[in-house]
């Protein structure tokens, strides 16, 4: 058994989630890999013990079914060799709002913010408990541009920056690292899953290439990695005009222009 922290990863079967296992694996972390296909699991857990002789449980569970979840958060809660968690499971959701069934849309939301936050919550006390840990949340740069037209998955994923940010604030100054990571188009299954036309699809960056710079802002303890921005200025631009805004928001009286 390692004596550095277990990592717990979501979505662990494929794309972006089966690469984060394989670089905790090979940093000697033993790992708790969590998805619904455990076939794809056991594989990829027989590889990496074979490779790299950390342990590796699997743990079949469907994050929008509300028993798979609470076990899962169960999990996470209880096991305190688990010092870092990875809120990496997510969905798109092809198709313009109106064509979008309501029920495709709250299991969006299900996987995408509700699991998330159920995890982070089960996971947080501890962390906080113990003065230290990580937790990833793994967004898109979908959540920050409203204008790509991918409306429900685009508020998802603004949902996980906004909770990693409040994370960061809240749980930073007592030990606890907050890491939302934005991926912007990646070559993995979910294109695919969430019925994207090929011939519409982005250019994508190489799954291994996303998770390697995501954790190299994760050895730097950056709050937010957005590995495909190339200047990192515009980013810190984009927090210095919302954080101007703040001091004015408390007032009594209503702007101006509001004024008859
Ligand atoms: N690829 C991209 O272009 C981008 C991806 N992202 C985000 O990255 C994350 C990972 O996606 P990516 O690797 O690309 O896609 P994949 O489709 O390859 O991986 C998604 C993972 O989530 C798991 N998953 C899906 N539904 C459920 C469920 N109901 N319960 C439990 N696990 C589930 C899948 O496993 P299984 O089917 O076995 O359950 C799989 O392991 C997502 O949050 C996504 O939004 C963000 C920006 C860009
Ligand atoms: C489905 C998508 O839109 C993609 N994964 C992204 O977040 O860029």
């Amino acid at each position: 058994m390692s004596d550095q922290p277990t990592v717990l990863i979501t979505g662990a079967s494929s794309g972006i989630g089966a690469a984060y296992a394989d670089r905790f694996a090979r940093r000697g972390q033993d790992l708790v890999l969590v998805a619904r296909d455990e076939v794809r699991m056991e594989a990829l857990a027989s590889k990496l013990r074979a490779q790299t002789g950390v342990s590796i449980d699997v743990v079949k569970a469907d994050l929008t079914q509300a028993a798979d979840l609470a076990a899962v958060s169960k999990r996470v809660r209880e096991d305190d060799r688990i010092g870092v968690l990875i809120n990496n499971a997510g969905a798109g959701l092809s198709g313009v709002f109106v064509e979008q069934s309501s029920i495709a849309q709250q299991n969006l939301v299900a996987l995408n913010v509700a699991a998330v936050l159920e995890l982070a919550n089960a996971i947080a006390p501890r962390l906080v408990q113990a003065g230290s840990g990580a937790i990833v949340n793994i967004g898109s740069v979908v959540g920050l541009a409203p204008e790509f037209g991918l409306t429900t998955y685009g508020a998802t994923k603004a949902f996980v920056l906004f909770l990693s940010q409040g994370l960061a604030f809240e749980l930073g100054p007592k030990g606890v690292y907050v890491q939302a990571v934005l991926p912007s188009g990646t070559r993995t299954e979910i294109w695919d899953r969430s019925g994207a036309d090929p011939a519409n699809l982005p250019s994508l960056m190489e799954v291994a290439d996303l998770v390697d710079a995501a954790m190299v802002g994760f050895d730097r303890r950056e709050p937010v990695t957005i590995p495909p921005l190339q200047d990192a200025g515009l980013w810190e631009a984009f927090q210095g005009a919302r954080q101007v805004m703040l001091p004015g928001f408390a007032t009594t009286v209503p702007a101006d222009r509001y004024r008859g």
